[in-house]
C-alpha cells in the first residue's frame, strides 16, 4: 500500500528509529488512521497538518512520547479529554491495546469522525463520548474511574487540573501535552492543584526529531480524593480558571 506520502513499512521504520517498534498490523492500522486524518483534515479541517508524513511525526510520534515520559501500567484506564479527530487517545490504543481507553470530546462532529475511524479499522473496544469533561466530572460512575487522564492541546494547565482530576482514582495522573511555557503553566496552576488535589510529580522534556520542537509533558498525581466543588459547571472553568 505505497503513496506519494509513504508507505505502511516507512511508517514502521520511522516509528522503530524513534525507539517506538510496532507489529506490522499495527504499523497498517496507525497508517490508515493518517490517511484518514489526512483526508477528512482537508475537508473538515480536523487539524492543521495535511501532509501524511507530518501527521505521523508531529501527531502519532507526539501522542506516543506519552511512553518516554510515563510507565503506563497493563491495562489501564485512560481517558483522552478533548480527543478531537482522536489525539493522543486513540495513537496510544493502537500502540498499546492492553489499555482500556475512553475518548472524550464536547463535539459532535469529531466524534463522528473518530467513530467513522474506529468502524473502518475494526477497533471495537474503545469507548466515544460526546460530552464536556466538566458534566462527566459530576457524574458518579464517572468521577474517580480512571488510572490515567491525557490531554493535549485542550486548555492552559490550571483549567486541565479542574477537568481532569475529578476523574482520576487517587494515584491517578493527569498527562498534559505541553509545549515551551509548560514550567509557567505550572506556577500559574499552583492553586488549582491545592484546591482540586494533585502534585506535580515531573515534566519529562524532548524534542521531535526532524522538526526539533521542543515538546514538554507534564505529569500531575492526584492526592487527595476531589471535593464534590469540582469541577464547576461547564465553561466555568475556563472563564474563571482558579
Ligand atoms: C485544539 S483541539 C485538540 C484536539 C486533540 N486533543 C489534538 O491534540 O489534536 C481541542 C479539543 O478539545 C475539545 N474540548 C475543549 N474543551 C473541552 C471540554 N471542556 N470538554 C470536552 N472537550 C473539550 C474541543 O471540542 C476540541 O475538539
Amino acid at each position: 500500500m505505497a503513496s506519494q506520502g509513504g508507505s505502511i513499512e516507512e511508517l514502521r521504520r520511522f516509528l522503530e528509529e524513534q525507539g517506538l517498534p510496532v507489529e506490522a498490523s499495527q504499523a497498517e492500522l496507525l497508517y490508515r488512521y493518517g490517511r484518514m486524518l489526512k483526508e477528512a483534515g482537508e475537508s473538515l479541517n480536523l487539524s492543521a497538518i495535511r501532509e501524511e508524513k507530518e501527521i505521523w511525526r508531529k501527531h502519532f510520534l507526539d501522542s506516543l512520547l506519552l511512553f518516554f515520559a510515563l510507565d503506563v501500567p497493563k491495562g489501564a484506564r485512560v481517558v483522552d479529554i478533548g480527543t478531537g479527530a482522536g489525539l493522543p487517545g486513540l495513537v496510544v490504543k493502537i500502540y498499546r491495546p492492553d489499555l482500556s481507553v475512553t475518548l472524550v470530546d464536547s463535539k459532535h462532529k469529531k466524534l463522528a469522525f473518530v467513530q467513522r475511524v474506529l468502524g473502518e479499522l475494526g477497533l471495537q473496544d474503545v469507548i466515544c463520548k460526546v460530552a464536556r469533561a466538566e458534566e462527566l466530572g459530576q457524574k458518579e460512575n464517572w468521577r474517580a474511574s480512571f488510572d490515567l487522564a491525557l490531554v493535549r492541546a485542550v486548555a492552559e494547565l490550571r483549567v486541565l487540573v479542574e477537568y481532569g482530576l475529578p476523574l482520576l482514582k487517587l494515584g491517578g495522573k493527569l498527562v498534559a501535552y505541553k509545549g515551551p511555557r509548560a514550567e509557567e503553566e505550572v506556577e500559574e496552576a499552583r492553586r488549582a492543584l491545592s484546591l482540586v488535589g494533585g502534585e506535580v510529580e515531573g515534566i519529562w522534556r524532548g524534542r521531535l526529531p526532524g522538526v526539533g520542537e521542543e515538546r514538554k509533558i507534564v505529569i500531575i498525581r492526584k492526592t487527595i480524593p476531589t471535593s464534590p466543588a469540582w469541577p464547576r459547571r461547564a465553561g466555568i472553568p475556563s472563564k474563571r480558571p482558579l
